[in-house]
């Protein structure tokens, strides 16, 4: 791929992948028909799809939308193989821990080196049984659960898979079942439950459910904002772009990336009613992003590096030291992505400084199998000079199988992705 091109026109990005988890999830443990539109396509929402189908959820697709039939029948007879997705296997964990059922859940070799306690520990403590790798800190998972009784969790990390797990493992709880976090994170367990019928009570940073049986729903999944700030950081620093996204999710905890941009100075219009997002291209100034802001922007910080990579001045990001268990060590490889740009970024302990450069020279970056990092690094090649090369391409389908087409829509031809095996 050769920048620099201008990208312009309108588009949807896939359905939230956040949402769609939890769609078919919670469309899963409801019994009865529940429909779901708008569903992501990537490989991570198919991994808990597949999942569900083993506890005998059945799915039909049909014109434009997926029909399920809810009930959790049977205990899995195979291994759950959940690929790259940390969300399917924390919030799977949940889950089991409310059956009685034995289940052992697994994933690629990514998703087997990311901690598994945060989950392991407040289940276990309900009253399940939670083995794995390392005293249960890695995957394969093993599960026996049921019987279980409600807990107050302090959780000691700001993570909604955490809260999420819980939550739905307190589903099947006797009593209730508190979880506070630290920092508030995203809303959509807190948000679906309430559609599929569960009454959900909030109180600041805390959430509390109790035993439930879940209503069938219809679900409409928005566009993943986490799928937009690509299109918002190349639009920015693409010179003479003009770009809106259509129809997405604009609750809590998941547009931070357009505060930050606006911070930096970007033009972003943003309709919080309709979900439309519009930028246009222009000049971005350094900014620093703290503890408070990265739930906020937890998935998002690789290609706001690629911003302040753009802007004038020295970003210093801190309080991510979240970022180090993500799909891969997303403080070292944005960092290494940055330099392969020519653009001066160091790791710190939980962060990064970033010196902006108007001279990003194309260049060759490995994704280490972060779909993340593979769009972030395509993104910054589409406002560098010269090629670029992204080896480990293949992790884009994870979450966004129809990347290097709309990169080819909006570039109106101009760049084209071709995949290079790493
Ligand atoms: O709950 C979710 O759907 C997610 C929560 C975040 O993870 P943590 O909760 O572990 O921070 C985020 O990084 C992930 O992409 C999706
Ligand atoms: C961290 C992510 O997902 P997960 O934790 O579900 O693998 C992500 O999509 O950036």
């Amino acid at each position: 791929m050769a920048g620099p091109v201008a990208l312009a026109g309108a588009i949807r990005v896939p359905g939230d992948k956040s949402i769609s988890h939890r769609a078919l999830l919670f469309a899963g443990l409801a019994e009865g028909e529940s429909t779901v539109r708008g569903l992501s396509r990537g490989d991570d929402v198919r991994r808990t799809r597949q999942a569900l189908a083993e506890f005998g959820v059945r799915f039909t697709d049909e014109d434009g939308y997926l029909r399920v039939l809810g009930g959790l029948r049977e205990e899995p007879s195979t291994v759950l193989d959940l690929g790259n997705s940390g969300t399917a296997m924390r919030l799977i964990a949940g889950v089991c821990a409310g059956q009685d059922m034995h289940t052992v859940l697994t994933g690629d070799r990514f998703l087997r080196a990311r901690p598994m306690d945060r989950v392991a520990v407040p289940l276990r403590s309900m009253g399940a049984t939670v083995d794995g790798r390392q005293g249960g800190r890695l995957a394969p998972l093993s599960i026996r659960g049921g019987n279980l009784s409600g807990i107050h969790y302090a959780s000691p990390v700001a993570s909604a898979q955490v809260k999420s797990a819980v939550m739905l493992a307190g589903l099947s709880a006797a009593g209730s079942t508190t979880v506070v976090e630290p920092v508030a994170t995203r809303r959509h367990t807190e948000e679906m439950l309430a559609l599929f019928g569960v009454d959900v009570e909030v109180d600041g940073t805390a959430v509390t459910v109790r035993r439930s049986t879940l209503t069938p729903a219809e679900v409409d999944v928005q566009g993943d904002p986490s799928q937009a700030a690509f299109w918002a950081v190349g639009a920015l620093i693409a010179p003479d772009s003009r770009v809106r996204v259509d129809n997405l999710y604009s609750g809590h905890g998941r547009t931070g990336f357009v505060d930050v941009l606006r911070r930096m100075g970007g033009r972003l219009d943003f309709d919080r009613t309709t979900g439309t997002l519009e930028i246009t291209s222009g000049p971005l100034t350094a900014v620093s992003i703290g503890a408070e802001d990265v739930p906020g922007i937890v998935d998002e910080i690789p290609v706001l590096a690629v911003a302040a990579a753009a802007a004038e001045g020295t970003t210093v990001i801190s309080g991510a030291e979240e970022l180090r268990v993500k799909e891969s060590d997303r403080i070292k490889s944005t960092v290494a992505m940055l330099c392969a740009f020519g653009v001066h970024a160091e790791e710190t302990p939980d962060g990064m400084v970033i010196e902006g450069t108007a001279n990003r020279r194309g260049g060759e970056v490995h994704s280490h199998g972060d779909h993340r990092i593979a769009m972030a690094a395509a993104v910054s090649g589409l406002a560098a000079t010269g090629p670029t090369v992204i080896h480990g391409w293949d992790a884009v389908a994870t979450s966004y199988p129809g990347f290097a087409d709309h990169v080819a829509e909006l570039s109106g031809g101009a760049a084209r992705l071709r995949e290079v095996t790493s």
